[in-house]
């Protein structure tokens, strides 16, 4: 008989899961899925179901590692919350399994795998992307991925100048007080993205907030929220101007609204700029448009467990 599955809580995820050790597994696997060789990495787009009545949406993003012996299952719900609303708008838990005997192994907190996996993706995106000289971080939102992106690209980064802007300024002023450096708060898109190299968008928007005719020439942008196909973050002119990556062609085709309704075109998946198959235009303006993987979750939820064991 099996053993029962481990159970991880948000704080026990927080903790084992760091930047250092994800994102070198990220940039593994998604290289590796960007081959496309269904021996080694199966994972189909995710399959989504609309909770009308409730605003939200229900994700199962399943993914199979071969090589690695990952099999793995994140279930997330995705909510279109009211202003001023304490819910959080992304909730998931995510599964492991045994591959060869198909039972669970672990049982954990989805949350802080899709705050850290994302904002790791983005990290990766800008390091490819950004300007040579990126002084000016920007980042649209003041929810769980603002916070998390913030950490990771102040991490990683050094900008002279962070900037700020949400739909409520009091809550990018929330989002400023529980920092322990100098952020700027700004009264609107516009202003926070004017001159900024690097810009984040994590938003709940669903009709474009960011026009390209406010971006520099140049910048990069980690667009991470509008994941859904009718959608939007981003604005025609600045879509059909960028050099556009991707997380997953077929996600991106199926989900992201930014890419369909602006008929956009992807340059490449972040992965083939991995693995080497296509190059990273960093002179010009870029677009990396992320959708979420379930591998990305994967991965993630297999370092939590080894971390786990190693001292239990
Ligand atoms: N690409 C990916 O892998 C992932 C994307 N997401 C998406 O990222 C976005 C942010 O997610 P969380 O930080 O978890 O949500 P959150 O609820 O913690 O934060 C959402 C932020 O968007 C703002 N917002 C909501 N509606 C807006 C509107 N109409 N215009 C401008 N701002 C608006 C809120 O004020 C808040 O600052 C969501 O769209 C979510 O679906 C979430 C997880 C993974
Ligand atoms: O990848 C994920 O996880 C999500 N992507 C978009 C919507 C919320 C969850």
């Amino acid at each position: 008989m099996s053993e029962s599955p481990v159970l991880l809580n948000k704080h026990e995820v927080e903790r084992l899961l760091t930047y250092d050790d994800l994102i070198p597994r990220l940039e593994s696997v998604m290289g590796k899925f960007s081959k496309r060789d269904s021996s080694e990495i199966i994972q189909p787009v995710r399959s989504v179901v609309p909770i009308q009545q409730h605003s939200g949406f229900l994700g199962v993003m399943p993914a199979y590692l071969a090589n690695e012996g990952i099999l793995c299952t994140k279930i997330v719900t995705f909510y279109q919350r009211a202003e001023g609303s304490s819910l959080p708008s992304t909730q998931a838990t995510v599964l492991l399994f045994h591959p060869e005997h198909g039972h669970v192994t672990a049982i954990m907190d989805g949350e802080a795998i899709t705050a850290k996996r994302t904002a790791a993706v983005s990290a990766i995106s800008a390091k490819l992307f950004k300007p040579a000289l990126s002084e000016v971080l920007c980042i649209l939102g003041s929810g769980q991925q603002a916070r998390s992106h913030y950490d990771v690209f102040t991490k990683l980064f050094k900008f002279k100048e962070v900037r700020v802007w949400s739909r409520r300024k009091e809550m990018a002023q929330r989002f400023v007080n529980d920092l322990q450096d100098p952020v700027t708060v700004c009264s609107s898109v516009k202003e926070a993205v004017i001159g900024a190299d690097v810009i984040v968008t994590a938003t709940g928007a669903s009709q474009p907030i960011l026009f390209g005719e406010w971006v520099k020439p140049g910048a990069h942008i980690a667009a991470v929220g509008a994941c859904r196909p009718d959608w939007r973050e981003l604005d025609d002119v600045l879509m059909r101007e960028a050099v556009v990556y991707v997380d997953s062609r077929e996600g991106a085709t199926a989900e992201s609204g930014d890419i369909i309704l602006s008929g956009a075109e992807v340059f490449a998946e972040l992965g083939e700029v991995l693995n080497g198959s296509f190059p990273a235009r960093r002179e010009k303006t870029t677009v990396f448009k992320s959708l979420g993987m379930g591998i990305q979750d994967a991965v993630s939820a297999k370092l939590v467990l080894e971390k786990w064991n190693s001292e239990h």
